[in-house]
């Protein structure tokens, strides 16, 4: 029997009756050769009927396997299911957590803002209660501070403690301490509020302190989150089927910090955090409003106490608004805390329907034990049947020749036989594949309950871990809490004790008030005289001054008085020490600018004087101030008559039988010429002095006869020439007489005496100058001229005679050849000049340093003036200088020499007195003279004079004795 005719097909049929009908449940159906479905066409009919009962059996099995398979495949899909659910309630366990932590923080927030408020409003009760006594005390005024005051008091908020003793109040002194007291009071005011600053500097260092724990306990959450996720890596890496759960847990943390909740509370922390700073500028504003520097008024303070109290009222109600903020959202975590654990318990309910869905599968596990029941008997059934056909066969071997011949006949059936023997065998083989992958699906599941298991295990541990990790972060907050609560609390004690001070303050600060008041009464009131008290003393003042003024003013006029009066006389002991000392008097003259000075700085003056002292003489000499000392001073104000007011006592003493010689020295235009001759309009020394001569020879007329004989002569190039001589080439010579003194041979004296006669013999004088030069101004600025006057008296009793000679010289310039920039002719009068000029310098230096030798011969000049400057005459120089920059070098020169020439002592000067029996002089009326017109007398010859005359009158120029005189008439008279 062959059943390779059975063919086989997957169709559609009926679960319950095995009919190919559209059930929706695929099955395995087995075709009939002919194409239809059902029954084989022609077997055998027991054979046909287990076959058909065989494969209806085979259908149902196919049936119930592919329910299985269905059943597993909604399993593994519940499973899945489940597996999510469970890792999203983990992730929502996290979430909570997270919450949780978010919450501590912001507990703990709470709990700073509450302290930091409890801070504040303790403050702000100070402050107030502070301002509250001031504006009490300020309104009252005569509240006794005695009453309200403590004894004991700190000094210090932060270090000392409140038993610590406190100076007592001003009050408790003495009313004579008034003043005293108030200036304690103001300083403990002052310490006080340096107090009330240490306090809120201490406060906010707490307020630091407190960010600082707070920020720590923020690092600490943010390292459990981060251990966390690290344990649910490790858990990840070691269940690497859950793929899903890391990513859904570390999904679900990134939702908590970055996700839509987490980000409000980002959000919320972040304004949280906002408005912890704002108060914390506050805090610090208030602290450097309380660190201003207290203002020594009252006012000031009441004021700046009302600021403080309006921004702690500020700081209060943003307090209330954070307050408020928070409150919403505690109440929105709430919520969303709710809503978690609702999620929670759907997970347990999906959890207990994982457990039917267990059931059920143990249910399904034992239909399949039973369907492989009945598979084995099946085979058994068929292993029967083909034992049963094998012993047919044995016993009847005429069934199988009918069979034999039913197969011939029935060929068709054979094959169908054996197509239906092959299906079978590719039924079985089915069978076996089905049986196979039943086997690999029970793995399968297995393979996925031990994944559950192990699943639930995990979940087990993380619950637990999370449990633990929710422990650890309950006890560490309670830790933290139980920290800040004491802290808290030790900070209130704190501001309990700064509160007790502050009221032992406040208490001394009211005391401390009065006595201010007091003191601030007293000085309103003082003030309020103050204008009064001023006014009186000012005017008091004013009087005390004017007296004083008046009094210094009449001190000062007594004592300029006794300064000129001291004054007049130092210059007259000085004049007669200086008489004694026979010193060389020198007057210095300064002329005023002229045009020849220029303009410009060259034009600048340099020369400066000493207001109260006519003898002082300053000279700016590039930048630097010279000073120089003289006799006598003049400026560019004075004038020629007060120029010879100073020299007239000398120009007199000629007539007492003196020598005197006055000469100007200079530069050229420095005003020796005005000085000495002066303008027609403004006579000089000379005209000035004969003129004097004339009134007082005149005004001794009674008593004396006075002759007065004029010579003028110039010294030029070294060479004597005389001027009243009509001869301009008669060169003269100075000779020393036999019986001592000097005489000019051949000099023309004329006897004047009378102003004309003077005039006449000046003009003669300057034309024959004139005469004798092409340039006049030249000339005279190149040669020394010398007038030479002889006063000679005749006593008319005694018959005793005096000599007098005045010599009147006019110097050549004194610059320097250098400067000067001379050649050829020009050269050899400046040289002569300097010759002369620095023999005069010369003769000074020897006369100064007193030596034994005087060089008088070196040049004609001081030959000529040696009886003036080297023995007992009467010297006078007057050192004329420009006041301008242009000549301040030359200044300086010629005020160097004569500061020189100043300390040259020639010894006193003596009369030359000649006592004889010479023939009396008839007295004449006063005013007049015995020569009625000018005389003009011959060169003058050897003197013929007594012995004691010639002793006495060395220098004869013009000899004039009237024993030996020859009297004669001018030409041009
Ligand atoms: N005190 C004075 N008041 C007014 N003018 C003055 C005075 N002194 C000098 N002068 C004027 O200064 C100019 C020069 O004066 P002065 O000729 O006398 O100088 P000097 O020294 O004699 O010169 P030189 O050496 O060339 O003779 C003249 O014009 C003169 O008028």
């Amino acid at each position: 029997m062959v059943w390779s005719s059975h063919r086989f097909r997957w169709g559609y049929v009926c679960s319950n009756c095995g009919s190919n009908r559209d059930t929706g449940k695929r099955v395995f159906i087995v075709n009939a050769p002919g194409g239809d479905v059902g029954e084989p066409e022609s077997s055998p009919a027991c054979s046909e009927v287990e076959y058909s009962m065989l494969k209806r059996e085979l259908h149902e099995r196919n049936c119930q396997r592919d329910d299985l398979v269905i059943k597993i495949r909604d399993l593994t899909d519940n499973n899945k299911k489940y597996k999510e659910r469970l890792e999203t309630r983990e992730t929502s366990k996290r979430q909570q957590v997270v919450t949780k932590t978010h919450a501590s923080q912001l507990s703990d927030r709470d709990h700073l803002i509450a302290s930091l408020q409890a801070v504040i409003e303790d403050q702000e009760a100070t402050i107030t209660q502070l301002d509250r006594r001031i504006h009490g005390n300020n309104t009252s005024g005569t509240t006794n501070p005695s009453s309200t005051v403590s004894t004991s008091y700190p000094l210090t908020s932060a270090s000392a403690h409140p038993t610590s003793s406190f100076p007592s109040s001003p009050s408790s002194s003495s009313p004579t301490d008034a003043e005293s007291s108030r200036t304690g009071g103001t300083s403990r005011l002052v310490a006080d509020i340096q107090c009330l600053h240490d306090e809120k500097t201490k406060l906010v260092s707490q307020l630091a302190e407190a960010q600082a724990q707070l920020d720590v306990c923020e690092a600490e959450h943010s390292q459990k989150i981060a251990a966390l996720q690290r344990s649910l890596a490790e858990r990840e890496k070691f269940s690497s089927h859950h793929g899903g759960t890391k990513k859904n847990i570390e999904q679900g943390i990134h939702d908590t910090k970055t996700g839509s909740c987490s980000t409000d509370t980002e959000k919320q922390l972040e304004k949280v955090q906002a408005e912890n700073d704002r108060l914390a500028a506050e805090v610090s504003s208030l602290h450097r409003f309380y660190t201003r520097k207290p203002s020594a008024s009252y006012s000031f303070q009441a004021e700046d106490f009302r600021k403080l109290e309006d921004e702690s009222e500020q700081l209060h109600h943003q307090l209330q608004e954070a307050e408020a903020c928070m409150q919403q959202k505690e109440e929105y975590w709430g919520e969303q805390e709710a809503h978690l654990r609702a999620q929670l318990a759907q997970a347990h309910n999906k959890m207990s329907s994982h457990s039917n869905w267990q059931e059920k599968e143990s249910t399904l596990r034992a239909e399949i034990t039973g369907a492989h029941t009945e598979k084995r008997q099946t085979a058994q059934q068929l292993r029967d049947l083909q034992a049963k056909w094998t012993a047919l066969q044995a016993k009847d071997p005429d069934v199988i020749t009918k069979i034999i011949q039913v197969e011939v006949e029935s060929e068709g059936l054979k094959e169908q036989v054996g197509e239906l023997t092959d299906k079978v065998l590719d039924w079985e083989r089915h069978c076996a594949d089905r049986d196979k992958m039943v086997a690999d699906m029970q793995k399968q599941i297995e393979f996925l309950n031990d994944k559950l298991e192990k699943g639930a295990e995990e979940r087990k541990l993380l619950q637990e871990c999370l449990t633990e990790e929710a422990e650890k972060e309950r006890n560490s907050k309670e830790l933290a809490v139980a920290d800040v609560r004491r802290e808290m609390e030790k900070k209130m004690y704190d501001l309990q004790v700064t509160n007790q001070q502050m009221k032992l303050k406040l208490a001394y600060l009211a005391s401390s008030f009065d006595g201010v008041k007091q003191a601030y009464i007293l000085l309103s009131r003082q003030a309020r005289q103050f204008p009064q008290m001023v006014a009186i003393t000012l005017r008091e003042t004013q009087e005390k001054m004017l007296s004083a003024v008046k009094d210094v003013g009449e001190e000062n006029k007594s004592l300029v008085r006794k300064y000129h009066k001291e004054m007049k006389l130092r210059k007259k002991y000085h004049n007669e020490l200086v008489e004694l000392k026979g010193n060389i008097r020198v007057f210095c003259r300064v002329r005023p600018p002229i045009k020849e000075d220029g303009t410009g700085s060259q034009a600048d003056m340099v020369v400066t004087y000493d207001p109260d002292d006519d003898g002082l003489v300053y000279i700016s000499n590039k930048g630097r101030i010279q000073t120089f000392d003289f006799d006598r001073v003049f400026s560019p104000i004075s004038t020629q008559c007060q120029v010879f007011d100073e020299v007239s006592a000398l120009v007199t003493s000629c007539i007492d039988g003196f020598n005197v010689c006055i000469f100007a020295y200079g530069q050229t235009g420095s005003g020796k010429t005005y000085t000495m001759e002066g303008p027609s309009g403004d006579q000089g020394i000379n005209q000035r002095a004969l003129a004097e001569l004339f009134q007082e020879t005149a005004d001794r007329g009674d008593d004396w006869h006075y002759t007065i004989d004029v010579s003028v002569l110039e010294i030029y190039n070294e060479t004597i020439r005389d001027l009243l001589s009509a001869d301009n080439g008669n060169k003269l010579d100075v000779k020393m007489k036999g019986e001592g003194g000097f005489h000019v041979p051949g000099l023309v004296t004329v006897t004047v005496s009378s102003q004309r006669d003077v005039n006449q013999v000046f003009a003669e004088g300057k034309k024959n100058r004139a005469t004798a030069t092409t340039n006049m101004n030249e000339h005279s600025s190149r040669s020394h001229c010398l007038l030479c006057v002889t006063v000679t008296g005749v006593n008319r009793t005694t018959s005793t005679r005096s000599f007098g000679r005045l010599n009147l010289v006019d110097l050549a310039g004194s610059e320097r050849v250098s400067k000067s920039g001379a050649d050829g002719t020009r050269l050899k009068e400046a040289q002569n000049i300097n010759k002369s000029l620095s023999c005069l310098g010369d003769v000074i230096h020897a006369l100064r340093v007193k030596q034994n030798h005087i060089p008088f011969r070196n040049s004609k000049l001081t030959y000529l003036l040696q009886d003036s400057l080297g023995g007992d005459s009467k010297t006078l120089m007057i050192v004329q200088v420009a006041p301008v920059e242009k000549n301040v070098s030359e200044t300086v020169c010629s005020l160097t020499f004569g500061q020189r020439v100043r300390s040259v002592e020639l010894g006193a000067a003596s009369r030359k007195i000649e006592t004889g029996d010479f023939e009396k002089i008839p007295t004449s009326p006063k005013g007049t003279t015995d020569s009625p017109a000018l005389k003009k007398l011959g060169p003058s010859s050897p003197s013929t004079k007594s012995p004691a005359l010639q002793s006495q009158s060395r220098f004869t120029p013009g000899k004039s004795s009237p024993a030996n005189r020859v009297t004669r008439q001018t030409s041009r008279k």
